[in-house]
């Protein structure tokens, strides 16, 4: 019954329905995931540019040009960004050139306006030969018909802003997931209310519905449910349709956990436990056709098991992690990976300190997770695998 991380993240992934295609603007598109390649539309750059402001010539008319022997070329026009130049440039000339701005025909390279000295509007003295390096060449970035972006990338700003300059004002991306979200136990309250004594404010609906929106998903909000099966069970049959149920609470061995109940005893179960901490006590199964997964209550727990478990599951996307030197050591557990809170600073990992699955502010202060796999405990210096929270 005990599952692998990964096994998990693949069981979840296989139990969400395929997403149809929508189209949307971009300006609608942010956290998307893209539905299919996207095809550049045009060239960038168009043409081939200047990179500075100053003037564009033959390079090999400033081979010589230095501070003590600067050269002398004679001014025949300018070309603009959006207004370019419409003659040629020819031996001994030059033309004022502006940042993005197409070189004319016969001018090869950029000398900055920093190493021009003005003779009037016609006469220009260069202190360094004109360089090749400062130009941008036509499709430099990418070519008409190049897939720039693959299918299945969420939409992030650079994403977003790329798809843009390659001429889409639209584009093509996965329906929403609708993710019914609940959360569990008679002592969980929203907060902006007075805490009752052995009352906890619910901040697992307010960080697992910031993860899942930033996810790309649409969250169906079912608020709390307490202890017993029968609100439970009420709370699940108003997930209607959604395509999946999201909870956090009563999964690992209290008499009161009833979400592990309901999906052990009448759901249909796929795993329950995963050899990760924390986060071990995840349950994944179905009621009445619909997919549950059950996440830790632990506020610690049920945001590690959503960045481990459920993103990837999600996005189909691993999470992204670094390689960092450990500046401290870390514990390995016998039979489960390990997900410690670590702080990066100066380039170098170090253990947070409190791994505690309650002490939600560690996940505010520590930065990363720093994953050791079972069995393979880290000294101080060695390489860690590190995920950014
Ligand atoms: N004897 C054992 N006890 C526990 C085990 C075990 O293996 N043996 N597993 C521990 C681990 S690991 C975890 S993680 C927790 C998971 O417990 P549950 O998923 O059953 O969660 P609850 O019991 O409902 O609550 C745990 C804890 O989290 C607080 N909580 C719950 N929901 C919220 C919420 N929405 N917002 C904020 N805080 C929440 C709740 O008040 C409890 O303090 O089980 C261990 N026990
Ligand atoms: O799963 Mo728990 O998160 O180790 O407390
Ligand atoms: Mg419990």
């Amino acid at each position: 019954m005990h599952v692998s991380v990964e096994e998990a993240r693949a069981m979840l992934a296989a139990l969400l329905p395929p997403l149809d295609t929508e189209t949307v603007p971009l300006a609608e598109a942010a956290g998307r995931l893209l539905a299919a390649d996207l095809p550049a539309l045009v060239s960038h750059p168009s043409a081939t540019e200047s990179a500075l402001d100053g003037i564009a010539a033959r390079a090999a008319d400033t081979l010589e040009a230095s501070p003590e022997t600067p050269v002398r070329l004679r001014v025949v026009g300018e070309s603009r960004a959006g207004a370019a130049f419409a003659g040629m440039v020819g031996p001994g000339e030059c033309v004022r050139i502006y940042t993005g701005a197409p070189l004319p025909p016969g001018a090869d390279a950029i000398c900055p306006v920093e190493q021009l000295t003005d003779e009037g509007e016609a006469l220009t003295w260069l202190s360094r030969p004109a360089s090749l390096a400062d130009v941008r060449h036509e499709g430099g970035d990418f070519r008409t018909g190049e897939v720039v972006l693959r299918a299945g990338l969420p939409l992030t700003a650079p994403q977003l802003a790329l798809a843009a300059a390659l001429g889409h004002a639209a584009v093509p991306v996965r329906r929403r997931l609708r993710v019914a979200l609940l959360s569990t136990g008679d002592e969980v309250v929203p907060p902006g209310q007075p805490l009752a004594p052995g009352q906890v404010y619910d901040s697992n609906s307010v960080g697992l519905s910031a993860l899942l929106l930033e996810c790309g998903c649409e969250v169906l909000a079912l608020g709390r449910a307490p202890d017993s099966p029968e609100a439970l069970q009420a709370a699940v049959d108003r997930a209607g349709g959604a395509d999946v149920l999201l909870s956090s609470g009563g999964v690992s061995m209290g008499k009161y956990d009833f979400m592990r109940d309901l999906l052990l005893d009448r759901g249909r179960v796929a795993f329950w436990k995963v050899r990760m901490r924390p986060g071990g006590p995840a349950i994944l199964g179905g009621w009445n056709g619909l997919p549950v997964f059950g996440l830790p209550g632990n506020p610690v727990s049920s945001l590690v098991v959503f960045q481990v478990i459920v993103r990837p599951a999600l996005t189909g996307q691993p999470p992204q992690t670094l390689r960092l030197r450990a500046a401290t050591s870390f514990r390995a557990l016998p039979d489960k990976t390990a997900f410690w809170r670590g702080v990066i600073e100066n380039g170098v990992v170090r253990d947070y300190g409190q791994q505690g699955s309650g002490v939600l502010r560690s996940l505010s202060e520590a930065g990363a997770l720093v994953i050791v796999p079972e069995g393979q405990p880290v000294n101080a210096g060695d390489d860690v695998e590190v995920m950014l929270l």
